[in-house]
């Protein structure tokens, strides 16, 4: 039998429109970018991977290709050295304090990696899922309700998308403003008749912590038997995190880096503060991103649910994350950014192959639900995503057209890396990022 070596591949830098989401980093502008990578075998078959946005990302992959062009799909893990090797040392400053993650090497391996993994499941007839740690765990992988601020768009004169979905009231509330507790409410109410949700985040940082502990607190009164969690991105000192933490124990299931680095501590330091006096179970997708952080994480004890992101942590080293927790009896969940649906099969392959009890992962898929890259997407419902053992690969054929087009997005309106500044400057002129205040406060 003769194995299938890759005989070309192309890197995509794709676009697509989005909502005015608030968060630390400030707002969402109308369109979030990422990076399609397609791989093509001497057999004709197709591997595929998602990614971050950015051309520095998209330079660094198309950078690999001398190592990719002609290896033999047994090789990716040789392949990956390679490129680690070439590029080692470029991601000195770490992720950033942004509330998304700055490097590019990881997202690049990632994007190499997740190809060659499509390409394998379809040559040995099995899901990504079954590659992957102790092979495929679960069918149904539960997924939380990502719930935004969002900011009035016609505020600006950015092309915002809006109307581009009257199916349900999910589609025709995902574009509008909502900025109180009632209006939160609302968008969780619309969410949860589309998806099912039974856990739900709101991403916090955006207005005064009291006004955040208002609408989980709303939340709770609506959706008493829903898991709820609030992420303000570190944002809050260990004094105020301590004091909306008390305010809201009885309504929050978890909370996500309530607090971070300050006064000289570290975010490990000063969150294993925050857990010893509360006791409460705290995820982060912030002070654990890779295995040094994880060791100091680990031995301060300072949080308990890692959010491995298969994006910052590859697809393996996120099931080698879940198999960590799963040992240490920690939770695994997942972090998310803007994403389309081949990155959606990503996080559903991973967190099928992640043993032991894991939270419902995080996906920002809401806001971009009817935007396909592929031509058979997952869906959720009743809060899952479904990865059956009849898959092959991640699962989905991607739509070389739509990609194309995305392309063309990105191309026509001069998209780049993500800045969450430029939005926010419209209602706070001069606004800039201040990793200690909530965006809207100023
Ligand atoms: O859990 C998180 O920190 C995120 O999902 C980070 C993202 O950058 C989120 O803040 C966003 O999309 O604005
Ligand atoms: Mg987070």
């Amino acid at each position: 039998m003769s194995i299938p070596k890759i005989e070309k591949m192309e890197v995509y830098p794709v676009a697509g429109y989005d909502s005015m989401l608030l968060n630390l980093s400030g707002a969402h502008g109308p369109f979030f970018t990422r990076n399609v990578t397609i791989m093509w075998t001497d057999e004709g078959k197709m591997g595929v991977s998602e990614v971050p946005g950015g051309p520095k990302i998209t330079k660094i992959i198309e950078e690999s290709k001398e190592f990719i062009i002609g290896s033999s799909i047994g090789e990716f893990k040789n392949v990956l050295k390679k490129i680690r090797e070439k590029f080692a040392g470029i991601d000195k400053g770490g992720r950033g304090n942004q509330t998304y993650d700055e490097r590019t090497l990881v997202h690049a391996v990632t994007a190499v990696e997740t190809c060659y993994l499509d390409l394998l499941g379809k040559h040995l007839h099995v899901p990504v899922a079954a590659l992957l740690g102790d092979g495929q765990q679960r069918e149904k992988v539960g997924v939380l309700g990502y719930l935004f601020y969002v900011g009035d768009s016609s505020k600006t004169d950015l092309p915002y998308i809006t109307n581009d979905d009257n199916s349900d009231d999910w589609g025709k509330t995902r574009r509008k403003p909502h900025m109180t507790p009632e209006s939160i409410v609302e968008e969780a109410q619309a969410a949860y008749e589309r998806y099912g949700f039974k856990t739900f985040k709101l991403k916090g940082g955006v207005f005064d912590g009291e006004e955040e502990v208002k609408a989980i607190k709303a939340l709770h009164e609506a959706f008493p038997d829903a898991r709820l969690d609030l992420d303000p991105n570190g944002g809050w000192s260990l004094k105020q995190a301590l004091h909306y933490a008390e305010e809201m124990k009885d309504d929050l299931f978890y909370i996500e880096d309530p607090c971070g680095a300050e006064d000289g501590f570290s975010g490990r330091e000063v969150l294993a503060e925050f857990s010893r006096i509360t006791h409460m179970p705290v995820a982060t997708n912030m002070v654990d991103t890779d295995w040094r952080q994880m060791n100091h994480a680990l031995q301060l004890n300072s949080i308990s649910i890692p959010l491995a992101d298969p994006h910052f942590w590859t697809m393996e080293g996120a099931t080698r994350v879940a198999q960590l927790c799963n040992e240490f009896n920690l939770n695994w969940g997942v972090h998310s950014n803007n994403h389309f649906d081949i990155s959606l099969a990503m996080v559903a392959n991973t967190a099928a192959a992640a043993p032991g009890k894991i939270y419902d992962v995080d996906t920002h898929w809401i806001w971009q639900d009817g935007q396909y890259l592929t031509k058979n997407p997952y869906k959720i419902e009743n809060g899952e995503l479904t990865v059956p053992k009849t898959n092959e690969g991640l699962g989905v054929e991607v739509d070389l057209d739509a990609v194309k087009k995305a392309n063309k997005l990105y191309i026509d309106n001069n998209c780049g890396a993500r800045d969450d500044a430029k939005g926010m400057q419209y209602y706070i002129p001069g606004w800039k990022f201040d990793p200690k205040r909530p965006a809207m406060v100023r």
